[in-house]
């Protein structure tokens, strides 16, 4: 029966059906990458290897032998300046195809948080699945998994208590929902004790004997879980030492006139030898395996010719068999839901900021009372705006900068893995926060506007929240843009200084004839997002033909009882409310899309453009820490 009959058919029993076999060949691969002026480090050099379905195979090596590196280019999560050909079932890896069928598990078990298994589960199914196949058998696949992965008794916990072991069979477990033909996992056992490692060996094995390729890649594995491999790969300094199965290795390293002993597991055995514990065997064993091109090393070396290679079972028709089956409108309401809960979980962190709000509204108020409609104040109520910009400048900018470097690597895992498009991400992202931004900014407009004594017309009113909102809005974008790009320390500290010029500018002009600001000034103003934001906040406070301010008896400087004359004091005499927040907008728009943008660009697997500017490049990413 034709495996992709097979595919198409069952749709009951979804995590169980097979898979078209997809066998990996690499051959010279070799990779380097940029080290220091102008030299380069060679991490991979021209190794090749074959990793067939329906069997387990491991990667084992000395720490920095090359092992995460060699599984970063093969499953296509960094293709750099790698060198040499990958071919899947005998065919040149096509990237936007060979993506769609692998998954990849990565070292860190990144996950979200705030969730139980059971919820991460059902949000990674509607995520993956969509909403094509029915709830029923939606909900039997995820029991099937969990059974599999005996996480039955953790169904309830929340991420952030389960163990590592069972973190670890979550992330396992999360990525089998629309059973990937092909999964590469980095280090699976790090971190689990010898009970949980074999238990999650022995199951990768029984999935990899279900006709899919798993490639993991492990330390120093026991003598037991040794055994549990089908294929073993071992590489040292960049090069094969040795390709077969793993009863081959004790007399393969004997043909090269190295003795494992006796009761000595060949695994801790092969990895003091490339350790050089031993002497410097590593060309001998590369070329006794010709750097991986004798595919299995056997003791008459037969097995090349003997290993088929299979036809291409998957092509551009059976393309379709690995699409997303949710669509872009099910992911977004899937990933708003998993958002929204993640925010009501996080209870501390929505009181801290609705305190944070209210505090800033008093502090502020209590600062500026009464200074609304007082004319001998009006300068001083000017400040007053003024802060408040500053207020809605700061307030959404760090809570991002602090949170979203480490959402990144998140995000870039479910991506990589094609969870969802990052179209749906990005709205679900933008809409999840607008509620809570709207609630935040009214607490704080309300309380100050009332304690400041400004105007109560409904028309000021709205027009000063809607100013307030797009100023913390466009914040908020310049945040995330900021910290698509960089950790937690430099975004914390790039984010204000990014602020902080647009904040001089937006100041800029008090007590200057609107003439007299030169040129290149004025050009920077009205790229300051701040200064739009002050202005439109001047004008609905003070434009649009309010009355005469009240001067209280006996006052002697009354100058700016009329609100025109405040105008000019300021230089905004010539702008408009609407041109402001117009501009005000299109920056936003402008802020928005460039986090888009960067954060694509941060998601890509191509190699960072900042490399292709050679030196310039290659100095900013070292030196400011840009991760990829
Ligand atoms: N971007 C990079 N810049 C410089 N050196 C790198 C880079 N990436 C990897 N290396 C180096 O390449 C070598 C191989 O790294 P890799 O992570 O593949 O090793 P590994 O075998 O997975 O090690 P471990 O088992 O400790 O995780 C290491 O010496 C590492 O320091």
């Amino acid at each position: 029966m034709d495996p992709l009959d097979d595919v198409e058919n069952s749709k009951q029993h979804h995590h169980l059906l097979k898979r078209p076999p997809v066998d990996i060949e690499f051959s010279d691969l070799t990779y380097s990458v940029p080290q220091g002026q102008n030299g380069s480090k060679i991490i991979l050099r021209s190794v090749s290897g074959l990793f067939r379905s329906g069997e387990l195979t491991a990667i084992l090596g000395p720490s920095g032998a090359g092992k995460s590196t060699l599984i970063n280019l093969l499953a296509g999560y960094r293709c750099g300046d790698a060198v040499g050909s990958i071919m899947v079932n005998s065919r040149p890896r096509e990237m936007k195809t060979f993506r769609k069928m692998c998954r990849y598990i990565m070292q860190e078990d990144l996950l979200q948080p705030s969730l139980t298994v059971m919820e991460s589960m059902e949000i990674a199914a509607d995520l993956k699945l969509g909403y094509t196949i029915s709830k029923e058998d939606k909900t039997n696949t995820i029991k099937d998994i969990i059974q599999m992965l005996r996480l039955t008794a953790a169904n309830n916990t929340l991420m952030e208590n389960l163990s590592g072991g069972e973190k670890k069979r979550l992330s396992i477990a999360l990525e089998l929902i629309n059973n990937p033909p092909v999964i590469f996992l980095d280090e699976p056992t790090t971190g689990l004790d010898d009970l949980s490692s074999s238990q999650c060996i022995s199951l990768l094995r029984d999935l990899a004997h279900g006709g899919r390729t798993i490639i993991c890649s492990i330390h120093t594995p026991s003598a037991r879980l040794f055994a549990l491999f089908d294929h073993i790969y071992v590489i040292a300094d960049g090069q094969c030492m040795f390709a077969g199965v793993s009863q081959d290795m004790v007399p393969y390293l004997s043909t090269v006139g190295i003795n494992c002993p006796k009761h000595f597991n060949p695994a801790d055995f092969i990895i003091e030898v490339c350790s050089k514990e031993y002497g410097d065997y590593t060309d001998k064993l590369s070329t006794a395996v010709e750097n991986g091109k004798c595919l299995r090393w056997s003791q008459n070396n037969s097995i090349k010719k003997t290993i088929v290679r299979r036809a291409s079972q998957y092509d551009v028709q059976s393309n379709h068999l690995y699409d997303f089956s949710s669509t872009g409108w099910a992911q977004f309401t899937t990933l708003l839901r998993r958002m929204v809960l993640q925010h009501k979980r996080d209870k501390s962190y929505l009181f801290f900021k609705l305190f944070m709000y209210t505090f800033m509204g008093l502090v502020v108020g209590g600062m500026f009372y009464q200074f609304g409609n007082d004319a001998s104040l009006t300068i001083f109520n000017y400040g007053f705006i003024f802060i408040t910009i500053i207020v809605f400048m700061y307030t959404p900018l760090m809570p991002v900068l602090l949170k979203f470097p480490k959402e990144v690597q998140l995000l870039k895992r479910e991506y990589f893995n094609r969870w969802y498009g990052l179209n749906a991400y990005f709205c679900a992202l933008t809409c999840s926060q607008l509620p809570m931004q709207f609630i935040l900014s009214f607490v704080y407009i309300i309380i100050t506007y009332l304690m400041t004594d400004q105007p109560l017309e409904w028309e000021r009113g709205i027009k000063f929240s809607i100013v307030c909102l797009m100023v913390s809005l466009s914040s908020e974008s310049i945040a995330y843009a900021v910290s698509s790009q960089f950790n937690v320390t430099n975004s914390v500290f790039l984010g204000p200084c990014v602020a902080c010029p647009m904040m001089l500018l937006a100041s800029f002009g008090l007590g200057y004839d609107e003439n007299e600001i030169p040129s290149l000034i004025k050009l920077g103003m009205n790229f300051s997002y701040l200064r739009h934001g002050v202005e439109a906040l001047v004008i609905a406070i003070y434009g649009n033909g309010r009355k005469q301010l009240h001067c209280g008896e006996g006052e002697q400087y009354c100058e700016l009882r009329y609100p025109s004359e405040l105008l000019k004091t300021v230089g905004m005499s010539t702008a408009t409310y609407w041109g402001s927040l117009s501009s005000l907008c299109a920056m936003f728009v402008l802020f928005k899309a460039a986090s888009f943008v960067l954060l694509r660009r941060r998601l890509s697997t191509k190699p960072s453009l900042l490399l292709k500017l050679g030196f310039v490049g290659r100095f900013i990413k070292t030196h400011f820490n840009i991760p990829r």
